[in-house]
């Protein structure tokens, strides 16, 4: 099972982190190679540019691919399916038009030029909206085309919207929103090792944002505890051991996963009711 990742750009460092994360460590030197194994003998990874990684997918030189979403509906391919919303890489592709200009609609370009990295789903868009401009296709700096009367509009990536600003470019409309998908071709989706690296990952994903509550209480105010412990399924009880090694009755251990925004609260609430050697931790996964 290859798994093909952006080799460069915002997308490589945190593509890799995840798959660290996920516990796919990489070996044989990630650095400037074409492919590198991880811990599973199964599994190996091939770096590619986020924006051929779709066709690599679908053609077979991987099986999987973490890209992101507008690079696979730009790549029209048809034999691949998306698996997992990985939640980062978050943008939109929008239309823009210089921002003292008359182009304030989308059905303002017809008859004008617009350029992009994204000549299929900007065609789309704009055979959806019934208008038909002329699209010329670039491979970086779209927001500069309209300065230098390359063209009138654009479609390019915006997240921050500074480099929209800095260019004096305004929002026409919302051509797209993305982020970074798994996806995997239709011929190996049976293949056990695609639902492993789907969990692997899923995993990780479930994990942010949450924290590990250990803490004792006295088991005659177990119940006073386990109410003021907010959702994510009830709390694990456990007995404790005593010094001699027998388990005691009258104290409990109470572990609870808790989202990361309750954590100060609930400290709080469980102390008020109780609960005393609490412990907080990092979860660096959680397989539901
Ligand atoms: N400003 C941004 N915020 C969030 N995600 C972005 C942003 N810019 C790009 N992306 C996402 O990252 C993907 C790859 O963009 P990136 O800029 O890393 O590569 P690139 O410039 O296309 O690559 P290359 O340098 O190989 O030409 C985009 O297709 C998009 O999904
Ligand atoms: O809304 P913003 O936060 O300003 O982000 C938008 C910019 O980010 C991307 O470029 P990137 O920084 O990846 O540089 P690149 O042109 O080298 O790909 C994209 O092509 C935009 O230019
Ligand atoms: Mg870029």
């Amino acid at each position: 099972m290859r798994i093909a990742v952006p080799n460069k750009g915002r997308l490589h460092e945190p593509t890799i982190d995840l798959l660290e994360r996920a516990g796919l460590h990489l070996e044989n030197g990630a650095d400037r190679k074409l492919y590198a194994d991880t811990v599973d003998p199964d599994v190996s990874v091939l770096f590619a540019r986020a924006a051929d990684i779709p066709e690599y997918v679908a053609d077979g030189a991987a099986d999987l691919g973490i890209t992101g979403y507008d690079q696979v509906c730009e790549a029209r391919v048809d034999n691949v399916e998306e698996l997992l919303d990985l939640e980062f890489g978050r943008c939109r592709l929008v239309l823009a038009a210089p921002e003292d200009g008359e182009l304030e609609t989308v059905a303002d370009m017809a008859g004008k030029t617009v350029a992009t990295e994204f000549p299929n789903i900007t065609s789309n868009f704009f055979a959806d909206a019934g208008i038909d401009p002329d699209i010329v296709e670039v491979t970086g700096a779209t927001e500069l085309t309209p300065h230098v009367e390359m063209a009138d509009a654009i479609v390019d990536i915006t997240s921050t919207g500074t480099t929209l600003k800095m260019n004096r470019l305004a929002v026409v409309d919302e051509v797209l929103s993305s982020s970074v998908r798994l996806f995997g071709r239709d011929d190996v989706l049976e293949n056990p090792k695609v639902e492993e690296v789907r969990t692997a990952l899923a995993s990780v994903k479930q994990a942010e944002g949450k924290r590990y509550l250990m803490m004792n209480v006295p088991t005659a105010k177990l119940d006073a505890v386990r109410d003021v412990i907010p959702g994510l399924g009830g709390p694990t009880v456990m007995n404790i051991a005593g010094e001699d090694g027998e388990v005691g009755d009258e104290k409990v251990a109470v572990h609870a996963v808790v989202n990361e925004g309750d954590v100060f609260e609930t400290i709080t609430e469980v102390k008020k009711a109780g609960a005393s050697d609490i412990l907080v931790t990092e979860i660096e996964r959680l397989v539901e």
